[in-house]
């Protein structure tokens, strides 16, 4: 039995369904977030088979996780066995790449991940083309596209694609919930766009329960919920680990609810799109469910303020969408 405490710190978003047929397999995983996700999917009863795999120390890592006293099996692949990772999964998380430094902006890693993540899709679409695969590696903005585009090339499903745009929403409803003396579990903050400073846009007037803050306080709040990932890596020398690990098992539990038949499962994402007139590519509040989206809930009323971050927003998450679908169709072999 996992103790009753560990289950209270998940009361909000982890099922403790006895259901546990699903495979995960988490790239990256010897990472400083691969890590701390490894252990946070082992507590998943939901989950069977919770595979690791990493370029370096991924056998090491499930070696470790795998004596924790919970029911998914564990196990880990290095270099040579990216197939034997994704074989059979029903869901991949992508965590493996390059971080940001002091100074560096998330487009900063577009090269090295870029050239990472095509590899790797094209990977899933031969070994597991029906697995929804989340995209944690930055920069989200542009990987997503190149992730759908690398699927469609080889009669892949972009709809199963999912940019981890979470902890925006976690932060945002953790800075909320301070400033209004409410627990952050009990509060909702949709934020929408991209996941970058200029493209996200959290929706403090949708925020559930309603929180009545002016419009000083919005504005702050806003500029903090866009540059909290610089605020990590100011404070860290390098980028969100912890955070992004709980936000990342939050949404893998949403997505297992969905595939089991769980009703009314709400996350939001950064999917492809057709929402918002002028972009492809867009983070809304998704319903979950078998097949992973069962509809896109769109964004909502905005107002006067929202809009016109928003229009800000559209403009530069144009370009990094441009930036990923160029990259993905100059090397088609
Ligand atoms: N979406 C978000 O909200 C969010 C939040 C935090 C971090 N991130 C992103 O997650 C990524 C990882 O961050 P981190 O702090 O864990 O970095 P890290 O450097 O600590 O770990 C990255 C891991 O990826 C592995 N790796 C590199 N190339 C690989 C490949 N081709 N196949 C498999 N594994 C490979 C490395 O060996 C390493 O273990 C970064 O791109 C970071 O920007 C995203
Ligand atoms: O800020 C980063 O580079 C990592 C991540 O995107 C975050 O928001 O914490």
């Amino acid at each position: 039995m996992i103790p009753s405490g560990l289950l209270c710190l998940f009361r909000r978003n982890f099922s403790v369904s006895l259901k546990n047929n699903y495979k995960v397999a988490v790239l990256g995983a010897s990472g400083g977030l691969g890590q701390p996700l490894a252990l946070l999917l082992k507590l998943n009863r939901m989950i069977k088979q919770l595979d690791l795999y990493d370029l370096v120390k991924a056998p090491g890592v499930a070696v470790d996780c795998s004596h924790i006293e919970t029911p998914p099996k564990c196990k880990g692949y290095g270099k040579k066995d990216l197939k034997k990772a994704l074989k059979g999964a029903h869901i991949v998380m992508i965590a493996a790449g390059l971080g940001r430094k002091p100074g560096m902006t998330r487009d900063d890693l577009f090269k090295k991940n870029a050239d990472l993540i095509k590899e790797i899709m094209e990977k899933c679409a031969k070994v597991c083309p029906k697995a929804l695969v989340g995209i944690i590696t930055n920069p989200v903005n542009s990987l997503v596209p190149i992730a759908c585009e690398i699927l469609k090339q080889n009669c892949g499903d972009p709809k199963r694609v999912f940019g981890i745009t979470t902890l925006d929403t976690c932060r945002a409803n953790t800075f909320v919930g301070e400033y209004a003396k409410k627990s952050p579990l009990d509060i909702n903050v949709p934020v929408i766009g991209g996941h970058s400073a200029d493209t996200m846009i959290p929706l403090f007037s949708q925020t559930t329960p309603k929180v009545d803050l002016c419009g000083e306080v919005v504005q702050k709040m806003t500029k903090r919920v866009q540059n909290a990932g610089t605020e990590v890596v100011k404070a860290k020398g390098s980028s969100s680990t912890l955070s992004i690990a709980y936000a990342a098992a939050r949404f893998t539990n949403s997505l297992l609810r969905g595939l089991k038949g769980e009703k009314n499962v709400i996350e939001s994402a950064y999917v492809k799109s057709d929402v918002v007139c002028g972009v492809s590519y867009f983070a809304t509040p998704l319903l979950l469910g078998k097949n992973g989206i069962e509809k896109n809930l769109g964004v909502g009323k905005l107002n006067k303020f929202e809009k016109k971050i928003m229009a800000k927003a559209v403009k530069a998450l144009k370009k990094n969408i441009d930036k990923g679908v160029k990259f993905a169709k100059s090397s088609k072999c």
